[in-house]
């Protein structure tokens, strides 16, 4: 795949005696979003932590961009463009909606941000235009001067996921950005997400969800026990005998 802005080859990661991913090879063309299910235990969480740095591979590479990113840290591949909703929202409790959506993009445009340079926050008036319009996207403009240990835990992902746009990143990684939210605010997140994918962003989405699934993806992969065992369009791999047996359970 010419197009491909991440590259995942031969990637191989154990812990201790479990092999966690074996042979992994995943290509995400620009612009699309690309979805990787399977069951508990597949190994998806620890794909895309391979991905964002988190995790060294034992061996293996992860191109994004045109850069190696295999062994870098998480900042500097995160400087590169890659941003990341985590299964447990990371947010910062103690401050309000609309400082937790600033603090990012303050931090990547200054490379470091310090909470003695909170108050400074409230002149950054472009900013604050910006994180208000994505505090409105995400439907909890509302509640901007709240603060963020109030939310709800389907709340505070949509605010995770605000906190990444405004770092207008290349390459979005979403880890089951609809857990725990009501069927509502899942479709206004579907929503959302397909509007991003009109500004071209590329997205890597890890959910169990089929309806979210089939909803955003272009293409999907199926992981089970550490191997991909089928990638394809999402009528592709609905269609596919294996990936009904070993995941869906043979009668879905
Ligand atoms: N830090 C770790 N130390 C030891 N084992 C781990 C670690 N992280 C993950 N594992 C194991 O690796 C395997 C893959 O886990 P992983 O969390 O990547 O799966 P997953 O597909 O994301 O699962 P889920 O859908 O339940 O989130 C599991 O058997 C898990 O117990």
């Amino acid at each position: 795949m010419n197009n491909a802005v991440l590259h995942v080859s031969d990637v191989q990661k154990s812990f201790g005696g479990l092999r966690a991913l074996t042979d992994i090879e995943l290509q995400v063309e620009k612009g699309k979003t690309h979805a990787i299910i399977g069951p508990n235990g597949a190994g998806k969480s620890t794909l895309l932590n391979v991905c964002i740095g988190r995790l060294p591979p034992d061996s293996g590479t992860v191109t994004f961009d045109g850069h190696l990113i295999t062994g870098r840290p998480p900042y500097e591949i995160n400087q590169l463009g890659v941003a990341r909703v985590f299964q447990t929202p990371e947010i910062f409790p103690d401050l309000s909606l609309l400082q937790n959506v600033m603090v990012p993009a303050f931090a990547k445009r200054d490379g470091t941000f310090r909470m003695s340079a909170l108050s400074s926050l409230e002149k950054e008036t472009d900013l604050r235009d910006e994180a208000e319009k994505l505090l409105e996207d995400v439907g909890l403009l509302q509640f901007y001067a709240k603060l963020a240990s109030s939310l709800s835990r389907g709340d505070k992902r949509r605010l995770e996921l605000a906190m990444c746009l405004i770092q207008h990143p290349k390459l979005l990684l979403l880890d089951e950005p609809t857990a725990g939210m009501s069927r509502h605010d899942t479709n206004r997140t579907i929503d959302l997400l397909k509007q991003i994918k009109e500004r071209g962003m590329t997205k890597v989405i890890i959910e169990h969800d089929m309806h979210v699934v089939f909803s955003l993806a272009d293409r999907i992969s199926v992981l089970a026990q550490g191997k991909i065992i089928a990638e394809g369009t999402p009528d592709e791999v609905r269609g596919s005998p294996r990936v009904q047996e070993a995941y869906l359970g043979g009668a879905h």
